[in-house]
């Protein structure tokens, strides 16, 4: 005779079981799974005479397996409070059934027990979100406050460990959380010595965590729709999270959408705790759906079912809500500009454009020309006449007195006329606006360097952006006929007019803007994630996009795609700022401050980039002393700024905290963007978890690869004759033997006569004919490839720019060959050496033209002393101690 006890997953199941085997115990075959496996039956395989306990999982749903398994001769006991429709008479069934919303199965397995281990059921009742029941039940037990709050605490951790798409996304297997349990005949010990208990507490916290700040795409008058991303996590907490919701909104019906892993939704339902019903209902109107009164889910509602799910969820609750109104604050200047012209004025205009004289746009220019056309630079109309741009440079305030930090202006190289209209265009001849000119004047660039750059040094990155700028400006209205063409990440350039209305939907009042120029690393995620959820706001990550398509940028924007999952359903934006920065120190914080604003963002986040070294704080991205000036200049903008600290991770706490707040004592690691660096190159996969995701060291892994994948360049340097293409050649054959890659060798001799035919042997020419070896060599470094180049090379400053050039890529290794004149000579093995000393070439390396030895070439081989063969292996030595070899 055989024992099979099969229970659900959740705390109900659990515990019902638990009770029932804490009075009568039986060796028995567990059958359990995640919490919405609830045909379980089906999975037991009994026979005459075997017994069969089935707690906690609808009779309706299992009804064909009871059916076979009474048919077989089993004995069964069947405990529930889900639908049951018709409970089958036979007489080897004990069905101890009853759908009423106030009870659930360890509650009715207490009744059958008289009481006997109640604070299981207690715990269970608190699991199963029946709060009122568990006081109730509880009341004769006489817990206190504390021992009542620690079984709410163990019956929410018990059901959260039963959500899940499987049991992998679960920290325990239902049936070993049971086997952890039975030794434990009293919760309250169960929760102090288990490790398990401990280990779905820290679990718990985290995942709700997660959803601490979550806001729902869909919002009813009687009830609310969140979703939640394909993840573990939000598998694991997609059922507490709406008992959670369902206890802090109790006049709400709530629903949690989760993607699953292979497209579709589990949908968990929650009547409203205050009026319980329906729940059921409405999920039976799908293939999948089951469930109680006040508790219900679907298994799968597929893509194309959404829409007729929302439908019957906001008709069966219709219950009262008062309207949230999203109250997103206004544009600057009160209204959001929009200068781009349509209809009639749009083709009169183009029409017009044909014939006016074109300007033709850089790309900086470009990026002001579109935050002017979409608006994000309200109220301004257009670029800034010269009273405008005297009280910005001057007094960060524009003629009319409003303030505003940052000269927009259109830069020319001439003075354009008063009144004459000229067409703005890109580089590929679109039309993009019309500018009216109002006034033009030469450029006062000391004044605007002193002013708004707060420098009078040369070196100065601001100098030398007003360098970059024409000698003249021009101001005067804009009509817009055409966006700068963007073909990369269409789909995240958004307008500030739409991302308004996207906010608006989703009734934020509040939205925290966070412009990042590098790649944001979980301290990063952590800060924005606090930000916005302390300020009750949603979070636009306003991803700069004003440098040329390099491969860095493409991979930030990744990097930033791959995040947003992360944070919580709902709660982060990710847009492009076509803004080009400007080395403006406070100014520019607050112009792009403005500029968030007219995204719809109430808060700004100052600082925070990791930056080329460490993380900057906020206080970091300014000089000191420019912090405090700023709270009055925000208060003008009328957006909160929120000063990034630096974050430091707490390992035993196991989460980000600000420096200030670590507890004393507390350990704290940081790691740094060098160190980080440094991992990435050695392909090491050790990155923690606190300091990255792995889907963002993942990408920078692609643009990064491991040295050993990376591109090399080995550059030979020395005078004829001095061994550099009989070194090359026996180099080229032993890389393709230790590799197996292939190898581009680039011989002084052969690129004179292809790539640099017709270039001479002067200074001029020597340099272009090795800057072109060093473009080709750092193209090829640059995909990965290996590359050889074996010019003379004479002068140092030029092969130190083609070592900048190609560093940026991968490896380069500078190889002097420091054969003696003398012995070069003496080899002449073209005889060029004799023509030389006879006069017949001129300019002659070493004997008539200047050759600069490199001071620290990673090798030096004088090939006078060293063998063709050991010059190999030291220079393949070199290229394993560094890593780019095996
Ligand atoms: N005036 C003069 N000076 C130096 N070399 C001369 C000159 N005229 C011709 N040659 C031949 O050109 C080869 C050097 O070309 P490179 O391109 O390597 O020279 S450079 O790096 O641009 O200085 C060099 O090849 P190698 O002997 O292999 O070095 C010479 O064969
Ligand atoms: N150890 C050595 N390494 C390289 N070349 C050597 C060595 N010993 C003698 N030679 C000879 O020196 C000459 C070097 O010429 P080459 O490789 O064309 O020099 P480069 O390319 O620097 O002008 C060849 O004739 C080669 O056979």
């Amino acid at each position: 005779m055989a024992n099979f006890d099969v229970f659900n997953g959740d705390a109900d199941g659990i515990c019902a079981l638990h009770q029932l085997r804490l009075a009568e115990p039986r060796d028995s075959v567990l059958v359990t799974g995640v919490k919405r496996d609830i045909a379980l039956l089906r999975n037991v395989s009994a026979t005459a005479g075997d017994r069969v306990t089935a707690l906690d999982i609808s009779l309706d749903k299992n009804r064909d397996a009871l059916l076979s398994l009474l048919a077989q001769g089993a004995e069964v006991t069947y405990v529930d409070h889900h639908f049951a429709g018709d409970i089958p008479a036979h007489p080897a069934l004990r069905a101890v059934i009853d759908t009423a919303p106030g009870t659930c199965t360890s509650l009715l397995v207490d009744g059958m027990l008289a009481g006997r281990y109640r604070a299981w059921a207690v715990a269970a009742a608190f699991g199963d979100n029946q709060a009122e029941s568990a006081l109730r039940a509880a009341a004769p037990l006489n817990l206190s406050e504390v021992q009542l709050t620690a079984l709410r605490e163990l019956g929410e951790c018990l059901n959260y460990n039963a959500y899940g798409d499987s049991v992998e996304d679960l920290h325990f297997h239902p049936a070993e959380l049971y086997r952890q349990l039975h030794g434990y005949a009293d919760p309250f010990r169960f929760m102090s010595e288990a490790p398990a208990f401990a280990t779905l507490k820290r679990g718990y916290n985290a995942d709700m965590g997660m959803v601490h700040a979550l806001v729902p795409p869909w919002v009813y008058p009687g009830g609310a729709v969140y979703l939640l991303p394909n993840l573990p996590w939000a598998r694991r907490v997609s059922g507490v999270f709406g008992n959670h919701l369902a206890q802090i909104e109790a006049s709400l019906a709530h629903a949690v959408l989760t993607h699953k892993p292979d497209g579709g939704y589990v949908v968990s339902v929650r009547a409203p705790l205050d009026n319980p019903g329906g729940a059921d209902e409405l999920c039976r109107q799908f293939e999948s759906g089951g469930g109680r009164k006040s508790a219900a889910g679907i298994n799968h509602l597929p893509e194309s079912e959404v829409e007729r799910f929302l439908a019957l969820f906001s008709s069966a609750f219709m219950g009262v809500r008062p309207s949230c109104l999203s109250e997103l604050i206004s544009p600057y200047g009160g209204e959001l500009v929009n200068l781009m012209a349509e209809g009639a004025r749009r083709d009169a205009l183009l029409h017009e454009a044909a014939t006016l004289p074109a300007l033709t746009l850089n790309p900086r220019q470009l990026c002001d020309l579109e935050l002017l056309l979409n608006g994000a630079l309200s109220p301004l109309r257009g670029y800034m006449c010269r009273a405008d741009y005297q009280g910005v440079v001057t007094d960060m305030r524009l003629a009319d007195g409003s303030f505003w930090p940052m000269p927009i202006v259109l830069d020319v190289t001439e003075t354009l006329a008063p009144g004459s209209r000229v067409v703005l265009r890109d580089s590929g001849g679109s039309a993009l606006a019309v500018l009216t000119v109002d006034e033009s004047w030469p450029a006062d660039k000391v004044l605007e360097a002193r002013q708004v750059y707060g420098t009078d040094l040369a070196d100065h990155p601001g100098m030398a952006f007003l360098h970059s700028l024409g000698s003249h400006y021009a101001g005067g209205l804009v009509e817009g006929l055409n966006l700068p063409h963007r073909a990369d990440f269409t789909a995240l350039r958004l307008s500030p007019g739409t991302l308004r209305e996207r906010f608006a939907r989703a009734g934020r009042s509040r939205v925290v803007a966070f412009q990042p120029h590098h790649i944001m690393h979980r301290a990063q995620f952590e800060f924005t994630r606090h930000c916005a959820a302390e300020n009750d706001a949603g979070l636009l990550i306003q991803a700069f996009a004003d440098e040329l398509p390099e491969p860095q940028y493409f991979t930030r924007m990744r990097c930033y795609q791959a995040l947003l999952p992360y944070y919580p359903a709902g709660l982060a934006e990710l847009s492009l700022l076509p803004l080009a920065s400007r080395p403006a120190g406070v100014r520019a914080v607050l112009w792009q401050a403005i500029v968030a604003r007219n995204y719809g963002c109430s808060h700004f986040i100052i600082g925070g980039d990791a930056g080329a070294g460490e993380m900057r704080r906020g206080s970091d991205a300014l000089a000191p002393g420019q912090i405090l000036p700023l709270a009055e200049h925000f208060a003008a903008i009328g957006v909160e700024a929120i000063v990034f600290p630096r974050m430091v991770y707490a390992p035993d706490l196991a989460q980000y905290l600000p420096e200030e707040y670590l507890p004393a004592g507390q350990a704290s690691a940081v790691l740094s963007a060098q160190d980080l660096r440094q991992r990435l190159d050695d392909g090491r996969e050790d990155i923690p978890h606190w300091a990255s995701f792995p889907e963002v060291v993942a990408e920078l892994h692609k643009l990064r690869p491991m040295r050993m994948q990376r591109g090399f360049t080995v550059f030979f340097t020395g005078l004829s004759g001095a061994g550099k293409t009989t070194l090359s050649q026996a180099l080229d054959l032993k890389l393709m033997e230790l590799t197996g890659r292939p190898v581009t060798l680039l011989d002084g001799d052969v690129v004179r006569t292809l790539l640099s035919s017709g270039l001479s042997f002067s200074k001029a020419d020597r340099d272009l004919n090795i800057r072109r070896m060093g473009f080709i060599a750092g193209e090829i470094t640059r995909h990965g490839g290996i590359t050889i180049c074996a010019p003379i090379a004479p002068y140092r400053e030029t092969r130190q720019a083609v070592r900048d050039m190609i560093s940026e890529w991968g490896g380069f290794f500078e190889v002097h060959v420091s054969t003696s004149l003398e012995v070069c000579e003496a080899r002449d093995p073209k005889g060029l050496y004799a023509k030389a000393r006879a006069g017949i070439i001129k300019e002659f390396t070493g004997v008539s033209d200047p050759y600069e030895a490199p001071h620290n070439p990673e090798v030096s081989i004088n090939t006078g002393d060293v063998g063709v063969e050991e010059a190999v292996a030291r220079i393949v030595h070199t290229l394993q101690a560094a890593g780019y070899l095996a």
